[in-house]
């Protein structure tokens, strides 16, 4: 019997989910089943050829409808239920003054986005998208006051033990430890296994958090530090150069940190990388993953390096002001869907481009053929006079 990713996806039933384990945390090893499917993408390339337009007059649009249809194997793909999950984390590097603010608006942002009030809340109630936040180690109690046991709605507490007060010093010392990380990557992995619908938005909240994203870049994608850092928060040129100064030093005292998930424990920070066990198990349920700007794409870059297939389930939704995420994107050979000079994060820019991945499916899905609607073919010659 022929069982390769592609036999068993024509026809256009691929698998659902792969059957392997996906992530072996003792070998940090990773498989994900490869879902390129020739026969599939054929089809789906031969459905959109015959809707009633120009060929390819949908731009990048029918690139995202194809991969959507790709990744939910079907030439009439259906989104359902999306999910927004704000992964929040603090980080312990921000002593060194490389944010424009304190750590304490982690928390307070945390509160503000379960009470509705921040971009991402408004954004994803638009476009119908749930939305999650997970304390994946934030300094704060959010429980605080009320009984054992208690719960918030819209949020989750999945904090590795040790991580109530956000990452260590990474200037001093590894971000988080080895078993730290490791639980981060399985409360994300835990915590996609428990969300209903077929995609996955991926948003953040982390006063810091650029800085670890710089330092995965530079140290995963082999580029100097300066090109990888920006202004987070809102640095001016001087705080820039000196954030960029620690981060050289961070990474210079992490130098043996080159492998991937050494690289997460060594830079952080916690929502990072419970983002990265998040997107494994999301990538592994053939869910459609949309990746927001440079610290949810750092995220991918780090399961990237550990698993590339995890690409073929990712839509890229926005290229973010800030600097180092172009060359994020080049490294990872993508191209983002907006261009808005976005530079928040939350999983802003990712709720923006919802509606565009909404269309694609409805043009896939909904529009009528030439043949189904009588409308002529482009002619034989394809001149058009004049
Ligand atoms: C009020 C406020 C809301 C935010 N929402 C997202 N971020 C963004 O800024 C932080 C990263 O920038 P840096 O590394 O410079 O601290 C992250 O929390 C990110 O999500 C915010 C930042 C602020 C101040
Ligand atoms: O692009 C982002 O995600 C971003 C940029 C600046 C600050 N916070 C987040």
């Amino acid at each position: 019997m022929n069982t390769s990713p592609a036999h068993a996806a024509s026809g256009l039933h691929a698998q659902v989910t792969d059957t392997q384990d996906a992530w072996n945390l003792a070998t940090g090893r990773m498989t994900l089943a490869d879902i390129a499917d020739p026969a599939l993408t054929q089809a789906l390339q031969d459905t959109l050829n015959h809707k009633t337009k120009p060929l390819g007059s949908l731009g990048r649009l029918e690139d995202v409808a194809l991969k959507i249809g790709q990744i939910l194997g079907s030439t009439a793909p259906v989104l359902e239920q999306p999910q927004m999950v704000v992964f929040a984390g603090d980080h312990g590097l921000t002593a060194r003054g490389i944010s424009a603010f304190p750590s304490d608006v982690t928390w307070q942002m945390v509160e503000n986005f379960l009470a509705g009030g921040a971009a991402v809340s408004v954004l994803s109630k638009q476009n119908g998208i749930a939305l999650t936040v997970v304390d994946c180690g934030v300094n704060h109690d959010f429980l605080a006051g009320l009984p054992a046991g208690a719960t918030r709605p819209g949020l989750q507490v999945r904090k590795a033990s040790g991580a109530e007060r956000g990452t260590a010093d990474s200037s001093a010392q590894p971000a988080m430890t080895t078993s730290q990380r490791d639980q981060a990557l399985q409360h994300g992995m835990e915590l996609v296994k428990g969300l209903p619908g077929n995609a996955l938005l991926l948003g953040e909240m982390g006063i810091g958090n650029t800085s670890a994203a710089s330092m995965l870049l530079a140290r995963l994608g082999g580029l100097d530090i300066a090109v990888c850092t920006g202004a987070g928060t809102g640095l001016d040129a001087p705080a820039v150069q000196r954030k960029t100064e620690v981060l050289r030093e961070v990474l210079a005292l992490h130098a043996e940190a080159t492998a991937p998930l050494d690289a997460l424990a060594a830079f952080g920070g916690f929502e990072i990388a419970t983002m990265v066990g998040a997107v494994f198990q999301a990538a592994r349920e053939r869910r459609v993953i949309v990746v927001d700007g440079f610290i949810a794409t750092s995220a991918i870059v780090v399961a990237h390096a550990l698993q590339p297939h995890v690409l073929q389930r990712c839509v890229f939704a926005h290229r973010s002001g800030e600097r180092g995420h172009e060359f994020m994107l080049q490294h990872l050979g993508v191209q983002a869907l907006l261009d808005l000079g976005l530079r928040l994060g939350e999983g802003s820019g990712a709720a923006l481009a919802w509606p565009l991945l909404e269309a694609a499916c409805v043009v896939m899905r909904d529009m009528a053929s030439f043949a189904s609607a009588g409308v002529s073919t482009q002619t034989d010659e394809a001149h058009v006079p004049g």
